[in-house]
């Protein structure tokens, strides 16, 4: 290459030499001569350089035409510097237009030049196309090469960050740190920048800025809460619209409108927002990068930044799962803790590992003692016949072995404190996912000890009577045939007693029920105590007790059971302040000698304690065949009483009352007959206990009243005008509320005036319940209806009755006539009664009499009245209307 001395010809020369003219032409560098600005010669590598046809296409081209636009002004300038120093201007690398408009890269020297005689640039430029490019490959080469090691320190850095990342989302750190940890390590990756993470709220609609430890507080607090949106800057549109959004100028961009102040006067110049997805692709919350400075990013760091957003997202979803399975745990637990039912989980050793404080409470274990321990606060559990259960039979025991549910299985737990709780419990089986083997069982189960107390009373109330405890008719009967199949496998005797209180239906009407119980318990207990451990004391209700004796080898046991009975009972009872005597009729029946069957050996027992009641009372009977008749004759007959009234089997019988002064007709006694169609007459000293007992003494009563009352008013119409009726009222019929409408009713339907009608009523009716009675008899009195009191003598003969009830006639038990004249006592008696009716003004009746003498006793000793057979004996109403006809 020619030096630039070596440009400076003189033009003469150039142009009139022919050697140095090919010199020139040959030279592989361009030459261009420059005159005015335009060129006047160019050599041929000249033409190539600039791709013309021809020197003449160039000849005369401006300057400018041949350079780059972006040279021309410094070339000009170069140009009119050479000139006006006549020096070379330095080589220069500058950019030339070929004609076809491609720029290509030439190295230039220049030189000033005569020309012709006018001073000229001589320019040599050679094309650096080849050696530019090689320049520019090496360049980005080493760029590349730069961003290479600059994009591995990065990896190798970020690869780092991930793996914190990681370990702190594998330990569970709070997800406050982790996103907070992020934030710092991209920050240090990328240098000069600031992170956030925001996340979407609750509502959706906001965002809620989580993790920003760089960036200035202030702007934070403007930033949190930012609603979402298409429009919002940063991560509120990145949120809304689910990809990235880039504000490479915060201060031109128009989605920071209402931010740009804030961000601006914290120096933030732009920002990337990466939204954080989760797995679904739903969006979580995004990244936002801030930098210093206008930039938008590169390829790669939008891919660090968003790789570490999959791992922001991860760590984000594991937080909610953990939270809401945390939520999910502590609604279970709270609802477990709720339940009335009591929950256990016990593991394969028998250790507790859960348990609700139901659990606790049913059991009445000591609270929270029990997970972690084996179940030592039950001592046994046993099976709903009693039975303990063992250790190995136990229900949890038994799920675990079989691997399969126990349900419903009712059990007793007796707890430390030895009471018992019984339990309804279903036991299942739990185990592991993907294994085979039981590891737990869950138990859970309730309280049912209050439903097993009341099955456990209504067994007992099905088998007891409840007044008195005792056994009553059905366990009698059970346990009556237990002990037959026994004795005939064992060849034993066993025996029952039926035992009736006698006068306790007396005691009991009198002294009202609630006395008449406290009764009853005195004589169980009296009667507890006679017996051995190996009887049976039942009661079958009202006053009839049975004794069940088993296991007796002396015959003579019976006699001498029955005798500690009778004296028991003799013993007076001390009620509401009075002494009250009963006694106890007792029938014994005994296998095998009476009967091989329960029912046979009762209804023996019943027959003979019959027996004993009409042999005197107080005294005990074994059973003999001829007793049965008598108590087949009672069940027969408690069987037809109740047919009795409607089928007109009853009819009134009437014995007359006379006045002892003139022997006159003064009154009748209705008395009720029986006439039953097989039997015959039956005396109602044999079916008016029947109808007290069952009840059917109340119409019986009525249907009485009723008919004497119309038979009353007839005979004094027709022959006695001042003819009085008398009826006896049993106690019970007081007990009908009705009763003194019923007697009103019939006073005005038969026309019978009221104090025509004479009540008899028994002494033992006036010591009952006053309370009730008085308003009665006040009523019965207001109505007019008189009162007469039977039987008197052979009970209380309290005067305090007399006084207290509206009585106005008493009539002397015929036991004491009976005996008249020649028992002292009953002469007594009956002279003591007279006495005390004329002082009391109470007309007197004596009934059952039966002679002259007697007659004339009662005269003398001022007797103004009798009844009895040596006038009449009861007689049908036709005769008892002849009586009267006849006039006597
Ligand atoms: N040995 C003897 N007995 C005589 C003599 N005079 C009368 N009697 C009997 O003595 C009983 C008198 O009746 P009571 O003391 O009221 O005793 C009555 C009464 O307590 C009850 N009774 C009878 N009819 C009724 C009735 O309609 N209602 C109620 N509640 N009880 C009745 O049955 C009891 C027995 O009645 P009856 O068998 O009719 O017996 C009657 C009568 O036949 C006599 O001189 N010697």
């Amino acid at each position: 290459m020619a030096s630039t001395q070596n440009l400076s010809l003189p033009a003469e020369t150039l142009a009139n030499d022919d050697r140095y003219e090919m010199l020139v032409q040959l030279s592989p560098d361009a030459l261009y001569l420059l005159q005015d600005g335009k060129l006047v010669y160019v050599n041929n590598a000249g033409v190539r350089l600039l791709k013309a046809q021809s020197v003449e296409e160039l000849l005369g081209m401006p300057m400018a035409d041949m350079l780059h636009p972006d040279y021309l002004a410094k070339s000009e300038a170069r140009v009119a510097k050479m000139l006006s120093t006549w020096k070379q201007a330095p080589s220069i690398e500058q950019k030339y237009m070929q004609r076809d408009g491609t720029a290509i890269d030439v190295e230039v020297r220049s030189a000033p030049f005569m020309y012709l005689g006018k001073p000229a640039i001589q320019v040599l430029a050679r094309d650096i196309t080849a050696r530019k490019a090689a320049e520019q490959a090496l360049h980005l080469s080493e760029e590349r090469h730069r961003q290479a090691a600059l994009e591995a320190t990065r990896a190798k850095d970020s690869l780092h960050h991930e793996k914190i990342i990681l370990e702190m989302i594998a330990l569970d750190e709070p997800l406050k740190d982790i996103l907070r940890e992020v934030c710092l390590g991209i920050e240090w990756i990328v240098g000069q920048i600031c992170c956030s993470i925001s996340l979407l709220d609750a509502g959706g609609n906001h965002i809620q800025v989580v993790a920003a430890p760089s960036l200035p507080e202030a702007y934070v607090k403007v930033m949190n809460g930012m609603a979402i949106g298409p429009q919002a800057a940063c991560s509120g549109a990145a949120i809304f619209l689910n990809q990235p959004i880039i504000t490479s100028d915060i201060a031109s961009d128009p989605r920071w409108e209402e931010f740009r102040g804030d961000a601006l006067a914290h120096g933030l110049r732009a920002c990337w927002s990466v939204p954080i997805r989760a797995a679904s692709g739903a969006v979580l919350g995004a990244l936002d990068a801030y930098f210093y400075e206008p930039q938008a990013p590169g390829r790669e760091e939008l891919n660090f930044v968003s790789n570490i957003t999959h791992l922001v997202g991860v760590a984000i979803q594991k937080d909610r799962v953990e939270r809401s399975l945390q939520e999910s745990e502590e609604r279970y637990r709270s609802v477990v803790n709720c339940l009335a039912e009591g929950i256990m989980v016990q593991s394969r050793d028998g250790t507790i590992v859960a348990c609700n404080p139901s659990a606790e409470r049913i059991l009445r274990l000591p609270s929270g003692s029990v997970i972690g321990n084996k179940l030592l606060g039950v001592r046994r559990m046993f099976t709903e016949d009693g039975n303990e259960i063992s250790q190995e039979d136990l229900p949890s025991r038994v799920a675990l072995r079989r691997g399969e549910a126990i349900l419903n299985l009712t059990m007793g737990v007796e707890t430390a404190e030895g009471a018992t709780v019984w339990v309804s419990q279903n036991v299942l089986p739990i185990r592991q996912a993907g294994e085979q083997e039981v590891s737990s069982v869950l138990i859970s189960f309730t309280d049912v000890t209050a439903v097993k107390e009341a099955q456990q009373r209504l067994k007992f109330l099905a088998t007891h009577d409840t007044l008195t405890g005792l056994p009553n008719r059905a366990f009698l009967v059970e346990r009556l045939g237990h002990a037959l199949s026994l004795a005939q496998r064992q060849n034993h005797r066993i025996a029952l007693m039926f035992l009736d209180l006698d006068r306790f239906k007396h005691v009991n009407d009198t002294i009202g029920h609630e006395a008449g119980d406290q009764l009853l318990q005195t004589v169980t207990s009296r009667l507890s105590a006679c017996i051995r451990e190996t009887d049976t004391l039942a009661r079958l209700g009202g006053d009839e007790f049975v004794v069940l004796a088993e296991g007796f080898d002396d015959p003579e046991y019976l006699t001498s059971l029955a005798e500690r009975i009778l004296s028991a009972i003799s013993e007076p009872f001390r009620l509401r302040g009075y002494e009250y005597y009963l006694g106890v009729s007792i029938g014994i029946s005994v296998h095998p000698d009476d009967g091989d069957d329960g029912m046979t050996l009762l209804r023996c027992a019943d027959s003979a304690m019959y027996a004993a009641k009409e042999s005197g009372r107080n005294n005990y009977q074994f059973y003999t065949q001829e007793m049965n008749a008598r108590s087949q004759r009672r069940y027969h007959l408690e069987k037809n009483l109740r047919h009795a009234l409607s089928t007109g089997q009853f009819v009134v019988h009437y014995q007359p009352k006379i006045n002892l002064q003139d022997g006159k007709i003064v009154g009748a006694e209705g008395l009720l007959r029986w006439n039953h169609p097989d039997l015959g007459l039956v005396s109602p000293e044999d079916f008016i206990p029947i109808a007290e007992e069952t009840g059917l003494i109340v119409p019986i009563g009525r249907w009485v009243l009723e008919q004497a009352c119309r038979q009353a008013a007839t005979w004094r119409r027709d022959f006695a005008p001042d003819l009085r009726i008398s009826v006896n009222l049993s106690p019970r019929q007081f007990q009908d509320d009705q009763l003194v409408e019923v007697i009103g009713d019939l006073i005005r339907e038969t026309g019978l005036p009221a104090h025509a009608l004479e009540l008899e009523i028994t002494e033992s009716l006036l010591i009952g319940d006053t309370d009730k009675l008085k308003p009665m008899f006040d009523a019965l009195t207001a109505l007019g209806v008189v009162f007469s009191l039977d039987d008197f003598g052979t009970g209380y003969s309290s005067l305090s009755y007399l006084q207290r009830f509206p009585i106005s006639n008493l009539k002397i038990d015929r036991s004491f006539i009976n005996g008249i004249p020649s028992n002292r006592d009953s002469v007594a008696l009956t002279q003591t009664i007279i006495a005390m009716a004329n002082a009391l003004t109470l007309t007197v009746t004596a009934e059952g009499v039966e002679d002259e003498q007697q007659m004339r006793f009662l005269q003398e000793a001022g007797c103004c009245e009798m009844q009895g057979n040596y006038y009449s004996k009861p007689v049908a109403a036709e005769d008892f209307a002849r009586l009267l006809a006849a006039g006597r």
